[in-house]
């Protein structure tokens, strides 16, 4: 068979690339995938096809918007893979860019599937809260077998083509032309028998303990769903695979397909999607005004190797951007030099085998010093010292002198005033912050705060920093805690009330646990150390020796306020660190929480002492008090133009605060559980709690219910100034 008779069915046709407008029309391209196979089979001069993508890409599936969209959903594209597979002649995928969810099914219709060494590909769909719906989950475990399989349908993670070779789910990588090298396979291919290359007649692999093997894993993924569906589903899709012949297997699929699709958590998820996005594209009122830097070329400073140092270090040697870490002596630096060596030698291990290699042996790449001189020639630094306002003003009042001009000057503060720690320098423009969250190689979000003086360079810098590492970028204002602490305050509070009224900390923590956060208020208190608030609270003059004495013991400036956990912390339990906060630690330093009668006999000593009358605590009051609490305080920072949209809200939250990503972030959840509930509980709340102002619904949320439930996409529309910080 000569090329010249080979017909190339759908190059450049499908919309297999990842523009939107693109996406949108999928049923249209799926009707030309379907004609087009249909014209090539019944064509005699056609000997064999090949599909590939356009510029570049093969396809990211179906298009996410159209899952709302009853039109779409019409079309089936489980039938034209079956359609594609059985073709009598030989169908080869070339896979370039990303063959992901239905783009990927697509491939296993075909007979053979040549990559390029860059693509990646996947089964996403559970990370948008479905299951793959065109006959995939039953086409990946009869390629790639069961346990490989249902990790990535559970997963949904992206593989690489290397990984993809070696698992058996492409048949050849190339390095150049991959069109080309699909061409050439489907040449030398014509003629041979196609029923070995059709995936539905093959049975699944078989494993020697399939059941104990399923059993074991059905109970790691409910373990680690805590609520979400979507990976029990797919689970259950796999599962069938192994017990049905494949006509039964799809169709439970697409039963499983169908329960997500109505759920609310598939609607969450794809919001979620969207919303991530949405807070990359950052403007300021006068129009964009971007400067790009292309980070490897400049030199980084990170100043402080402590907790937040060594990560942020980490993540930048990650992101191969050159990076100087300072620390104030050589005891700190050589600490925080074996601490940030073990971490990058832990990611080298991981990324072993990949494309990418870690450079930090180094020195042009990554160098430890307390010369504070280096500082002369960096572009960019990261202040990361300790949470102490006059020390951050003296530091950067001496980056101020001593960096060249152009030099942005980052500090990672958890709540201080970015204009007064930039009052300490001459040029408050280049002055932003940085909240990077723990730990800092791993945690996906980074808060970018501007202050009144920053300019849109500065923030622009900062949002292709976090580009470049990786890393959610948010822009928000100023103001104390910014976005996420600031939602966090009363959350904590109010669980800490809880625990004065009669809870446990066990209880409270279930509540929310349940609700799917990965760790409840006090669990996260001990892991975080009890320390950081109390000294934070003593800054404040809240508790210890700047309390005015006289101060009466649960209120403070007119307000509810509980001591509590200042009282552990005067006690010595600082929580995991010291192996006893809210719970009690096999150690110190561990990290299995245990209840602690102690601190039970202690809540009652406490209600006793101030004459509080225990009462039950239903887990309904837990839920709303500490949640909807926290939305208020949301409602508040869209009202002050903190944040520019519930979207960003709801990003810092899936990103940074462990918030359940099928329940679609806090913003996303109120408007499921409707505003004039949302409202009403609080009205109820503040009611009982007058001397408690976080529970007294903001302005905004009542302005929102008012026009009559505004949905969330609307909400915006309704400030009557629109952000005056942004
Ligand atoms: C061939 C399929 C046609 C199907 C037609 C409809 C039939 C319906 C029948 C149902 C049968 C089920 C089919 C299947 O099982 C279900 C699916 O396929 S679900 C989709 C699965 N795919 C994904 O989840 C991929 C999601 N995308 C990504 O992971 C990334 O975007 C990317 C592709 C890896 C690219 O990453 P980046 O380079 O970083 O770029 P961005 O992420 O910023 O994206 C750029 C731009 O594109 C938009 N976009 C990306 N993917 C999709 C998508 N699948 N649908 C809609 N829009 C998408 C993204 O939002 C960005 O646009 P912006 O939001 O910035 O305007
Ligand atoms: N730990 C967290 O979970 C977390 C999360 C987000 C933000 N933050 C913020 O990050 C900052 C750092 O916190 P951390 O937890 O890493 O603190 P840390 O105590 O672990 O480390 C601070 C480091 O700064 C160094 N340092 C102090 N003065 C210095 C100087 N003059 N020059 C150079 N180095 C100096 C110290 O030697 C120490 O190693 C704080 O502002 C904190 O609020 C912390």
């Amino acid at each position: 068979m000569s090329q010249d008779t080979f017909c190339v069915v759908f190059h450049a046709q499908i919309p297999f690339d990842r523009i939107p407008h693109q996406f949108k029309s999928g049923p249209m391209f799926l009707q030309a995938l379907e004609d087009g196979l249909k014209k090539a089979d019944a064509d005699p001069s056609v000997k064999a096809v090949m599909i590939c993508g356009e510029n570049g890409k093969f396809s990211a599936g179906a298009d996410i918007r159209g899952f709302s969209s009853p039109k779409t959903l019409g079309v089936a594209l489980g039938p034209i893979v079956s359609l594609i597979e059985s073709s009598e002649k030989p169908v080869v995928a070339a896979i370039e860019g990303v063959a992901l969810g239905g783009g990927l099914e697509v491939a296993l219709g075909c007979h053979y599937r040549v990559a390029h060494a860059k693509a990646r590909m996947g089964l996403p769909e559970v990370t948008i809260g479905l299951l793959p719906g065109a006959e995939g989950t039953q086409r990946l475990p009869r390629l790639i077998g069961v346990p490989a399989a249902l990790d990535m349908i559970t997963t949904g993670k992206h593989i690489p083509a290397t990984e993809a070779l070696k698992l058996g789910l492409v048949d050849e990588i190339v390095e150049e032309n991959t069109i080309e090298a699909a061409i050439r396979l489907a040449n030398k291919v014509i003629g041979q028998p196609l029923g070995p290359r059709r995936l539905s007649l093959k049975p699944v692999p078989k494993l020697p303990n399939m059941e104990a093997f399923l059993q074991e894993a059905q109970v790691k993924v409910k373990r680690q769903a805590r609520g979400f569906l979507a990976p029990e589903l797919c689970f259950q899709a796999v599962q069938a695979a192994t017990q049905r012949p494949f006509a039964e297997g799809v169709r439970r699929e697409r039963e499983l397909f169908q329960v997500l699709l109505s759920s609310g958590q598939a609607q969450a998820l794809q919001y979620a999607f969207f919303a991530e996005r949405a807070v990359h594209r950052w403007a300021t009122p006068g129009g964009i005004n971007l400067l790009f830097i292309i980070f490897d070329s400049i030199l980084l400073l990170s100043l402080g190797l402590g907790t937040m140092g060594q990560g942020i270090v980490t993540s930048l040697v990650k992101a191969n951007i050159p990076v100087v870490a300072l620390e104030q002596n050589l005891e700190y630096l050589n600490k925080g030099r074996k601490a940030v060596m073990v971490l990058l030698e832990r990611e080298a291990k991981k990324m072993e085998g990949g494309a990418q290699k870690l450079d930090f042996h180094n020195p042009a790449r990554l160098q430890f010093t307390v010369d504070f001189n280096l500082l002369h020639d960096v572009d960019l630094v990261i202040e990361a010292v300790f949470e102490n306002m006059a020390l951050k003003k003296e530091i950067f009042h001496k980056l101020s002198n001593i960096c060249k001009p152009g030099a942005l000057l980052c500090t990672n503060t958890s709540a201080l005033d970015i204009d007064e720690i930039a009052s300490a320098t001459s040029r408050p423009q280049q002055v932003i912050g940085t909240h990077f969250f723990s730990p800092a190689h791993v945690m996906r979000l980074l808060e970018i705060i501007y202050g009144r003086h920053t300019s849109p360079s500065a923030i622009a810098t900062a949002m292709q920093l976090a580009k470049d590492m990786k890393k959610v970028g948010v822009v928000v204002g100023n103001c104390f805690g910014f976005v996420g602490n600031r939602m966090m305050f009363p959350y904590v509070e109010q669980a800490v009330f809880l625990l004065e009224e009669g809870s446990r900390p066990e209880a409270v923590d279930q509540v929310l646990e349940d609700f799917g956060f990965k760790i409840g208020p006090f669990r996260m208190s001990d892991l975080a150390g009890l320390d950081v608030g109390w000294r934070s609270r003593k800054g404040q003059g809240l508790t210890g020796p700047s309390l005015p004495a006289g101060s009466s013991a649960r209120q403070r400036r007119g307000q509810r306020y509980s001591p509590l956990p200042d009282l552990l912390c005067e006690r010595g339990r600082f929580g995991q660190k010291t192996g006893k906060g809210w719970y009690q630690y096999e150690r110190a330093g561990g990290r299995t929480a245990t209840p602690d009668p102690w601190i039970h006999g202690f809540l009652s000593q406490y209600r006793d002492t101030h004459r509080i009358e225990t009462r039950y605590i239903d887990q309904e009051e837990i839920l709303e008090r500490c949640l909807f609490s926290l939305i208020n305080e949301g409602f508040a920072i869209l009202a002050e133009g903190i944040a520019s949209g519930p979207e960003h809200l709801d990003v810092i939250y899936l990103n940074g605060y462990g918030w359940p990503k099928h329940r679609g972030g806090p913003m996303f959840y109120a408007s499921t559980v409707g505003l004039p509930r949302v409202l009403a509980k609080l009205q109820k709340y503040s009611e009982a709690h007058p001397d408690v102002p976080k529970l007294r619904p903001s302005a905004f949320l009542k302005k929102l219910v008012a026009v009559g439930n505004a949905p969330l996409k609307e909400w915006m529309s309704y400030l009557s100034r629109q952000s005056p910080k942004l």
